[in-house]
């Protein structure tokens, strides 16, 4: 680490829908910069005056730039951190962004136990979390990895079966999909480098008892 790199706590927030709730909670802690926000086009950001560098990452990419050191911390849902398996530290569930990461079929495929579907194709976006849950459950399947709009998979005939976020089910009912087994719960995460954390302990640890102060008298009002 050069000693500009060891001066500043470089953060990572992911674009798309975690980071609008990511940034509203680390400015309620005076963790911000100017120009911070959804709409901006800068993928760096930084407050020199508190030493804060902001960096904006793809959703899927954000752990990989805190396991490499380019951020020291990071937010992140669940669901990418189990689907990347990086090497990172996970600090804190931060409660938001709270999804779930389901089966789903085509109502009119509905089976009677998860094992009817064996030899059926899967399409996701989570081809890592998919294969390892069929497997755990001894169910064979061929895993179609797309980069959005999953649930039109079913639809034209791409595939038999989803594995999707869910959080209305709004989708899954406006494509006549159902849900037919939960893999987990997903929120949005503190994660950290291994070597950052060490290296700016106190910053980083002053950082998480602050977040869990906050999220704690938010939880009480
Ligand atoms: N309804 C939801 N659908 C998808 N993700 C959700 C939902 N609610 C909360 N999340 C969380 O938000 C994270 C980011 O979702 P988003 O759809 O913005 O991903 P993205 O990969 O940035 O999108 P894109 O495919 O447009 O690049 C997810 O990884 C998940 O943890
Ligand atoms: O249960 P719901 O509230 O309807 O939300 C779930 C939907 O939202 C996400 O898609 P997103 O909007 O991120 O678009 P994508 O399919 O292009 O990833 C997810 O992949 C589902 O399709």
């Amino acid at each position: 680490m050069t000693s500009s790199d060891m001066e500043y706590l470089t953060i990572a927030l992911p674009k798309g829908k975690l980071f609008t709730p990511a940034a509203a909670l680390l400015g309620k802690l005076g963790c911000t910069a100017e120009g911070l926000s959804e709409n901006s086009r800068k993928l760096v950001i930084s407050n020199e005056v508190e030493k804060i560098r902001f960096i904006i990452t793809k959703t899927a990419d954000l752990p990989t730039y805190v396991e490499y050191g380019a951020a020291d911390i990071g937010i992140i849902g669940k669901d990418v951190l189990l689907e990347e398996s990086k090497d990172v530290y996970e600090l804190l569930d931060l409660k938001f962004g709270y999804c779930r990461m389901v089966v789903a079929v085509p109502q009119a495929l509905k089976q009677e136990k998860l094992s009817d579907y064996a030899h059926m194709r899967v399409a996701t976006k989570y081809p890592n979390i998919a294969e390892r849950y069929f497997h755990s459950m001894g169910i064979q399947t061929e895993i179609i990895k797309l980069n959005g709009s999953i649930e039109l998979g079913p639809m034209v005939g791409l595939a038999e079966i989803i594995v999707d976020l869910v959080e209305t089910g709004r989708t899954l009912k406006e494509n006549q999909l159902v849900e037919v087994a939960q893999i987990h719960p997903a929120t949005a995460r503190l994660i950290a480098n291994r070597v950052s954390f060490k290296m700016k302990f106190p910053r980083i640890e002053k950082l998480v008892e602050d977040i869990k102060s906050l999220l704690e008298s938010e939880a009480g009002k």
